[in-house]
């Protein structure tokens, strides 16, 4: 995917020109200052919000949002959730039950999702974008609410993902996990995006970013 010059005004300006790609098989994260903008870019590039100018090419690539607030049917249960989305979307059930097998979703996956913490419904949206299996994954602070268990499973499982010829975009606050995860650092300042080959450190990483958001 190839970001060409996206500008995007609300009531005054929050992205100008900006430029960036996205290639397979690698793991980018989006970081920035609150109110800076990520989400707004995120829901442009997953043509969910019009953009004022620019361009993007996907290159006939799928895309898929997960938002941090995920929202499900409350008063059905995870499993019914997914079995829902695999109906709407065409995806065989047993790539549901086969996720099921190896996940830790079914400790509760039974369970109404209105009972669920919010982390459980985190961990139930990353099953969906796993289940969608889109060419790029964008996820907007994915992490934050899982416990370090958790965050080594689903970081481990986005690597793998990516992997597979997919592009993996995740927008987050954690500079140890950007270090650990990425292959590149896209990082937002100034209505721009700069974008870094993960070359360094964890504290060069910490010192480059604190100075340059
Ligand atoms: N639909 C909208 N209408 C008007 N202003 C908006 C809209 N969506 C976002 N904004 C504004 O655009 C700016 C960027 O918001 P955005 O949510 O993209 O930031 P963010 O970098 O994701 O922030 P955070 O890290 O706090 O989640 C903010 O000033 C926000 O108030």
């Amino acid at each position: 995917m190839i970001i060409n010059n996206l500008s995007k005004s609300f009531s005054e300006e929050i992205l100008h020109d900006v430029k960036f790609r996205l290639d397979s098989n690698k793991v980018y994260s989006l970081l920035g200052r609150n109110g800076v903008g990520k989400t707004t870019l995120l829901k442009i590039i997953s043509n969910l919000m019009e953009y004022d100018s620019g361009s993007i090419d996907s290159n006939g690539k799928s895309v898929f949002f997960v938002p941090e607030t995920p929202q499900f049917l409350d008063y059905l249960s995870g499993y019914e959730n997914l079995r829902f989305l695999c109906e709407i979307k065409n995806i065989p059930i047993v790539n549901l039950e086969n996720y099921l097998k190896d996940s830790n979703i079914k400790s509760f996956v039974d369970e109404l999702v209105i009972n669920y913490s919010h982390g459980m419904k985190h961990q139930l949206s990353l099953a969906s974008a796993f289940l969608i299996s889109p060419d790029i994954l964008l996820l907007d602070e994915p992490l934050t609410s899982l416990d370090p268990i958790n965050i080594e499973i689903f970081k481990r499982m986005l690597r793998e993902f990516a992997d597979k010829d997919k592009t993996v975009l995740i927008s987050t606050h954690i500079i140890p996990i950007a270090h650990q995860l990425s292959d590149e650092i896209l990082l937002l300042s100034n209505k721009q995006i700069r974008q870094l080959k993960n070359n360094y450190t964890e504290t060069e990483l910490t010192e480059y970013v604190t100075n340059n958001i």
